[in-house]
């Protein structure tokens, strides 16, 4: 089973296609700081157009379980990804209401005793969220194993994601690496992810 998330989107049009493509969920920043930034009406927008199978899911930094609650509400979303450094606590505050993935930036390999955070999944990041840059995905390897369901991200290409996925993670995140400008995807590289994926499949 191979899952793909889509980060980023501002665009209705950019999360149709990535529906249609075959994305497994969407993510729309709600983070405070970030270029990717969407107003909770406009993520609600988009929400409401897509189809009932499709993973809708919010993208936090930092922010209190009650503004992270409110604005899942406000932006109709059905998973919370937290960003920053928030505590357990947060995510099982959050957690009463909807899934929570969390996301660890890595500047040296992933931490064993993270797989102890309440949540439903871990996301392994670059250091600087959205940047595009890659890690060595070596670095996954502590937490691949655990039984904690390992999403990896961070610099994640159309050309690079085999790789990625010959870890056998949870799914993959990708935002910069399908886009032609911040928050704008292309077409043409969502168009060569998938394919990639699709022939990964065939020859898992
Ligand atoms: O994209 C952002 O601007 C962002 C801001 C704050 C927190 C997370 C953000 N993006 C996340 O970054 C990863 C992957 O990004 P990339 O493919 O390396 O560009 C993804 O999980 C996004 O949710």
């Amino acid at each position: 089973m191979v899952r793909v998330k889509i980060c980023g989107l501002t665009r209705l049009e950019d999360a149709l296609l990535a529906e249609a493509l075959g994305a497994y969920a969407l993510g729309f920043v709600l983070a405070p700081g970030s270029r990717r930034r969407l107003a909770p009406e406009a993520a609600r927008g988009i929400s409401r157009a897509l189809g009932p199978f499709v993973v809708r899911v919010g993208v936090f930094r930092d922010q209190p379980p009650g503004e992270v609650l409110r604005l899942m509400e406000e932006a109709r979303l059905q998973v919370a990804q937290l960003h920053g450094a928030e505590p357990p606590e947060w995510a099982e505050a959050i957690g009463r209401f909807f899934p929570v993935i969390k996301a660890f930036s890595l500047d040296g390999p992933a931490r064993p005793e993270w797989a102890g955070y309440p949540a439903w999944a871990l996301l392994l990041d670059s250091p600087s969220p959205g940047s595009g840059k890659p890690y060595p995905r070596a670095w996954a390897e502590p937490l691949l194993g655990t039984g904690k369901r390992v999403i990896l991200a961070g610099g994640i290409t159309p050309e690079n994601a085999p790789e990625a996925l010959a870890l056998r993670p949870y799914a993959i995140d990708l935002a910069s690496g399908v886009e032609e400008a911040v928050g704008v995807k292309s077409r043409a590289r969502l168009e060569a992810l998938f394919a990639r994926v699709r022939a990964f499949m065939m020859g898992a």
